[in-house]
């Protein structure tokens, strides 16, 4: 399990960087990543919260107390991801953060966003996301960017 960033270390204000290299050691980094997000019962992880300022996180959606009807999703991991587009509708939605432990904020977000992103193998794929998914999407984002829940937060 890596060491995950709490709310007030630098890194987590930084833009990261892009990723260039689709190595082996870009594959073994997720895997933490991944370990690292179902040890802390999360449903994303970004790279600057394991001290990587990479545009690189994982979204993992499955039912949780908050989000019952949560769709199950297998982790998927995002690489150098864009918005090309988001919905005029905003949804209100209760989001926590693994840097920002025991807090819970209602956070406004896009309904629907269509994204492009690479993934492990540097494929690009392009897709409409919406409800919780699309939330999860958001939150890792604003990682990458060096924003975070408390800076969203309604
Ligand atoms: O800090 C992170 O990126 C992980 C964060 C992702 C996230 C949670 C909720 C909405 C959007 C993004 C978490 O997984 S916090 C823990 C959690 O599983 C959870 C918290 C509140 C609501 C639903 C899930
Ligand atoms: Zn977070």
């Amino acid at each position: 399990m890596l060491p995950i960033a709490t709310y007030g270390e630098a890194v987590l204000r930084q833009v990261a960087a892009p990723v260039t290299v689709f190595d082996s050691e870009l594959h073994q980094l997720a895997e933490q990543m991944l370990h690292t997000m179902q040890q802390a019962n999360g449903v994303g992880i970004a790279a600057p919260q394991v001290h990587r300022s990479l545009q690189l996180f994982i979204m993992a959606s499955n039912p949780n107390p908050r989000y019952p009807t949560a769709p199950i999703m297998a982790p998927q991991v995002v690489i150098n991801p864009q918005i090309l587009q988001a919905s005029e509708q905003m949804v209100a939605g209760e989001e926590g953060c693994l840097s920002i432990p025991q807090q819970r904020c209602q956070v406004m977000r896009h309904q629907a966003i269509e994204v492009k992103y690479q993934d492990l193998s540097g494929e690009w794929c392009q897709e409409w996301l919406e409800g919780f998914i699309a939330r999860i999407f958001q939150h890792e984002f604003d990682h990458l960017q060096g924003i975070t829940l408390k800076e969203r937060a309604t």
